[in-house]
């Protein structure tokens, strides 16, 4: 029951790269936060708001270890935050677990939230300049976490197509 694990700022591509490499591999994709949705019944967005952050991150943690555990094989896709949080940076490194985090600049991440920032509550509410400073210290605070991986994928300037090659390399 081996695991793939991609990790990584807000998009970095994690979903986007996790949707890919399951089309080629076969391998089942599953999202964290579409998993966590589903069993809260509500979106990321409605668990901030009416549960709050720590609601979240229990939750988060809880679904994370379900999916650890499972005995099919899987690709999973984890939040931007998960790996910082209840010390779910030690479950990268377990032996079923191929961890992967797609490192990307603040440059890379801010152009890409910059369009896409209303379904994720931790920037939702900012404006342009307040958002760069933001990345900036929150991607230098999670850095320590992030490299927990066993691999590390750097993704800018690079096509999905191409950052999909590096990690069937990594797994070949
Ligand atoms: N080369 C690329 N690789 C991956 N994503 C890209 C690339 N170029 C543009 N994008 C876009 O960047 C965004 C990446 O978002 P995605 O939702 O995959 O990130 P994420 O890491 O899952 O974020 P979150 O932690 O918020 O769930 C998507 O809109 C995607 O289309
Ligand atoms: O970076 C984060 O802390 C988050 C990223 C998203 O994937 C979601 O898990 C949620 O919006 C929190
Ligand atoms: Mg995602």
């Amino acid at each position: 029951m081996k695991k793939i694990v991609l990790l990584g700022y807000m998009g970095c591509g994690k979903s986007t790269i996790a949707q890919n490499l399951s089309k080629i591999t076969k391998i089942p994709f599953l999202d964290l936060d579409k998993c966590i949705e589903k069993r809260a019944n509500l979106s990321i967005n409605e668990i901030f708001e009416q549960k709050g952050e720590i609601y979240f991150r229990k939750l988060e943690h809880e679904m994370f270890v379900e999916l650890l555990q499972s005995t099919e094989n899987s690709i999973i896709g984890l939040g931007g935050g998960t790996p910082c949080y209840a010390n779910n940076h030690e479950l990268l490194k377990k032996d079923d677990v191929t961890s992967i985090y797609l490192k990307a600049s603040i440059e890379t991440l801010y152009n890409r939230l910059i369009h896409n920032k209303s379904k994720r509550p931790l920037i939702a509410n900012m404006n342009e300049e307040e958002m760069k400073e933001f990345i900036a210290k929150h991607l230098f605070d999670r850095s320590f976490y992030y490299n927990h991986a066993q691999y590390k994928v750097a993704v800018d300037n690079k096509t999905v197509e191409e950052t999909v090659e590096d990690i069937l390399e990594i797994l070949a």
